[in-house]
């Protein structure tokens, strides 16, 4: 973790990873200690990012060397594109069937490849972290990240870029010789540098929506842009309105909320890549402590942005029970050997739920494609463990990571046994119990890194009440009045019969390693932190805990409340973007579930 050492002239020194930072201890920067796992998970990224570009740039000048080979010897190259183009992952809308992960062709696979700087040398990836506040995030990329190149880090607060500069000088040769500090408005600076970085950093207060139309334009072809959102209430439906205004999505209020979240944000970046004909391809997302993470590989191609409205799906979810059906926007028709798009048929549910009888509310569009790469994982996975020491959040990031390694990418969102068990006022099965009757039926379950207690399912909802209905006839409940959504589930007969019996794969391998999956949070206070400026008073102390607001009351009265910006009480504002209260209003959908 952090360590936050002696204080001198008014600055604090803290260590994390290899870097140390000067902070001034009046608020005027901004730290958030809890953010170490955020760091960490980046470097893990980022290390894994620059194993693989030189694998890519390897292969490409493997290809180039072959097809220069057949060339000069006469041979024909290979399938067109069109041939090529294969068809995976077919699932049924309506009567048509929609292709969801078509794979690139080898055309765009080269394109993909050659978008690599020049075809003989492979620069050293060049970073923005245009969001950069102390410095930290980039002298540790820059200290701890072999084979990174020059970092840039950009804020629009002058107290910010001294402090960073100071930072720079203080970190040594390396820092200097490859950290750079800037004032300068984010969204301008990427407008004007566009496809120049080989990673974009974005770790605002609050949303990333304003940064994200100039961010998806500064990152090369191929190139990763990592992004945070830490304004979970919205996000999570605390307030649907702002969600739309800020990422063209609606979020609706379901335990899967986070995971929701994620693909709020994933269908945001794409709609905004979308508009300069990119297109993006998840490698990593994250929901951790109180913010959600995206790391996002960006192309450039005309023909794979037809492809979005497959990766976009509206959620309905019933408003009486746990019932949630996924619609894509788009579906693709295949005549004659020539695929086309079309819009995707709807509605995918009746006007009211065919388990309860309840209406539906209508969420989306979400990212309903994989949010992972799963060989981008298990080689981030294998490289924070080969790595252990080099990690100070090794025990929080790696079991985050082994967490989303088993999770089924597949399937987009999840359910909670205890909703289901809630809504049926009936005890609850155990995870394992509930697994192996759906393994037993014949459908897949994982686990989701997101929610302890979510399950992600290719089982139907019809299946899951089934499984349900058997056991409670185990397990009886008092009865409830004949219009409540457990009356109407229950008053159904099961079509199938559940068998409970152990299935074998009902543990994951980490849970039957007993492997730790979800950690406590390390200290208390683990959220978010006040934004740099503002007056810390005693209405912190929820937050920040009373040691921390008592020490600051301290400095004020030697130091004279001259150095803080005036703030008005009311209009607190947390990182999140979300007064405190109001956090806690929408409960577990806007609280951290780490
Ligand atoms: C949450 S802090 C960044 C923390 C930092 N990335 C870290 O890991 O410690 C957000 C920073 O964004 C800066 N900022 C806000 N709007 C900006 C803009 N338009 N251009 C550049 N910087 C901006 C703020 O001054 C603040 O320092
Ligand atoms: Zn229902």
């Amino acid at each position: 973790m952090g360590d936050e050492g002696e204080e001198i002239n008014g600055y604090k020194i803290i260590k994390e990873g290899e870097a140390e930072i000067l902070f001034p201890s009046s608020n005027s920067v901004f730290y958030n200690k809890t953010q170490i796992n955020n760091r960490d998970m980046s470097i893990a990224v980022l290390r894994t990012f620059i194993a693989k570009r030189k694998e890519e740039h390897a292969a490409m000048l493997n290809r180039k060397g072959k097809s220069e080979r057949k060339v000069s010897e006469g041979i024909p190259s290979g399938p067109t594109s069109k041939e090529a183009r294969t068809t995976q992952d077919v699932q049924v809308n309506g009567d048509c069937e929609v292709q969801l992960n078509r794979s690139l062709d080898e055309k765009e696979e080269s394109k993909k490849i050659t978008s690599w700087k020049g075809p003989g040398e492979l620069k050293e990836p060049k970073v923005l972290e245009a969001l950069a506040a102390s410095g930290l995030r980039s002298l540790r990329y820059a200290r701890e990240v072999d084979g990174i190149g020059q970092v840039v880090a950009l804020d629009n607060d002058k107290a910010s870029v001294e402090t960073c500069k100071k930072n720079i000088k203080f970190n040594g040769s390396v820092a200097c010789s490859k950290v750079e500090a800037h004032l300068a408005d984010a969204r301008v600076y990427m407008l004007i540098h566009q496809k120049e970085f080989d990673v974009v950093d974005l770790d605002p207060y609050g949303s990333p929506s304003v940064f994200l139309d100039s961010a998806v334009q500064a990152v090369a072809d191929g190139g990763i842009l990592m992004c945070t959102a830490t304004d979970m209430a919205v996000l999570c439906g605390g307030n649907g309105e702002v969600c739309y205004s800020k990422y063209g999505c609606y979020p609706v209020k379901a335990k899967y909320c986070h995971e929701m979240a994620l693909r709020i944000l994933l269908a945001c970046i794409e709609s905004h890549a979308n508009r300069y004909k990119r297109y993006i391809v998840p490698i990593l997302s994250v929901s951790m402590d109180f913010y959600v993470r995206v790391f996002v590989r960006i192309f450039t191609s005309a023909s794979a942005i037809k492809d979005t409205p497959l990766k976009l799906s509206y959620v309905y979810q019933c408003v009486g029970c746990d019932s949630f059906h996924l619609q894509t926007l788009g579906r693709t028709t295949t005549k004659n050997n020539s695929v086309k798009s079309a819009p995707g048929f709807g509605p995918v549910v009746p006007q009211v739920c065919s388990d309860c009888g309840k209406k539906f509310n209508m969420g989306g569009p979400i990212w309903s494609a994989p949010m992972h790469d799963q060989e981008w994982v298990l080689s981030i996975l294998a490289n924070v463990k080969a790595m252990k020491d080099r990690y100070p959040a090794y025990d929080k990031i790696s079991s985050v990571l082994t967490t989303i390694s088993e999770e089924l990418h597949d399937i987009p969102l999840f359910l909670s046994l205890h909703n289901l068990c809630a809504t049926l006022k009936c005890t609850s099965p155990s995870a394992v119990i509930f697994r192996s009757a759906v393994i037993n039926a014949g459908y897949r379950i994982s686990g989701s890194h997101v929610n302890p207690l979510g399950l992600k399912t290719d089982a139907p909802m019809e299946v899951i009440w089934d499984i349900m209905r058997c056991w409670v006839k185990n397990h009886p409940v008092k009865a409830q009045p004949p219009d409540q959504s457990c009356s109407v589930i229950l008053s159904k007969e099961p079509k199938l019969e559940a068998n409970f019996a152990r299935a074998v794969a009902s543990l994951s391998k980490a849970q039957a390693k007993k492997v730790a999956r979800f950690l406590p949070n390390p200290e208390s206070h683990w959220g978010p932190k006040v934004r740099a400026g503002r007056k810390i008073t005693s209405k912190h102390a929820s937050l920040l805990g009373p040691q921390v607001v008592n020490e600051s009351l301290g400095h004020e009265e030697e130091e004279g409340p001259s150095h803080l910006v005036a703030q008005e009480d009311s209009q607190i504002s947390l990182e999140g973007d979300e007064p405190a209260a109001k956090r806690t209003k929408t409960d577990d959908c806007s609280a951290s579930q780490s």
